[in-house]
């Protein structure tokens, strides 16, 4: 397999009455997928949107790959719903699930998504070693999970690289203040799928960002 440099918006940010519009102009812009934060009131301390908003979405875009970021009490919930309205890849964090992770990732394969594993800054990256096997992607992320706009955390760093030097062939997201000023450092860690909101969102030139992000990343993969 060899490893492809993807860019993936968030929304979270964005004009959310238009969300639809602003989904389709990232994607016009060069977004390679849509990172759709899911967010509970009980698992982070800030509500978003829920499965009828993204089937939403989905009768209106019928192309784009759609990530869920599930940060939620109880990722088993929401399997099925977010199957129905059209998820491509169920990421979820581990922590309120430590017991029962391989069964989340069995029936979210069986409900036909990608598997995603996501870990907050707190969360030791070793503890995933039992699930790479089970899991599409591992996403690392670079600030408490809750809110966009967040200051970058640097120290999450050895986590992605210790992620790429014992899986190269792993998809490794990176999620939280990732913006033109610290790209950099995400890449030469190892990361190739990027989550951007703040930074592409509140740019005048939405493509440019996105095609810069892009080319650092693609730059680090062809030293690696
Ligand atoms: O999951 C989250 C926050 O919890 C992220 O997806 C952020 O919303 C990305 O936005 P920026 O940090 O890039 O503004
Ligand atoms: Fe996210």
């Amino acid at each position: 397999m060899s490893l492809k440099a993807k860019i993936g918006p968030s929304i979270l940010n964005a004009d959310l009455c238009a969300l639809y519009e602003e989904s389709q102009k990232l994607l016009d812009n060069g977004a390679d997928y849509l990172h759709l934060d899911v967010m509970d009131g009980h698992f982070v301390p800030n509500l978003t949107f829920g499965h009828p908003v993204v089937k939403c979405l989905r009768n209106k875009i019928k192309n784009a790959f759609f990530e869920t970021h599930m940060m939620v009490s109880k990722p088993e919930q929401w399997i099925e719903n977010m199957a129905d309205a059209g998820v491509d890849q169920y990421t979820f964090h581990i922590e309120p699930v430590v017991n029962s992770v391989p069964d989340i990732c069995r029936k979210v394969r069986e409900a036909g998504m990608k598997v995603g594993l996501a870990l907050k800054p707190g969360t030791e990256v070793d503890v995933v070693k039992d699930y790479i096997s089970m899991a599409d992607m591992i996403l690392i992320m670079t600030v408490e999970p809750g809110f966009g706009g967040q200051k970058f955390m640097s120290d999450m760093m050895p986590k992605v690289k210790w992620l790429r030097e014992n899986y190269p062939n792993l998809d490794i997201e990176v999620d939280g203040g990732v913006g033109l000023n610290t790209i950099d450092e995400c890449a030469k860690a190892g990361a190739n799928m990027i989550v951007s909101g703040t930074a592409v969102i509140q740019s005048p030139d939405q493509k440019e960002v996105i095609g810069k992000l892009k080319k650092s990343v693609e730059c680090a993969l062809h030293k690696h």
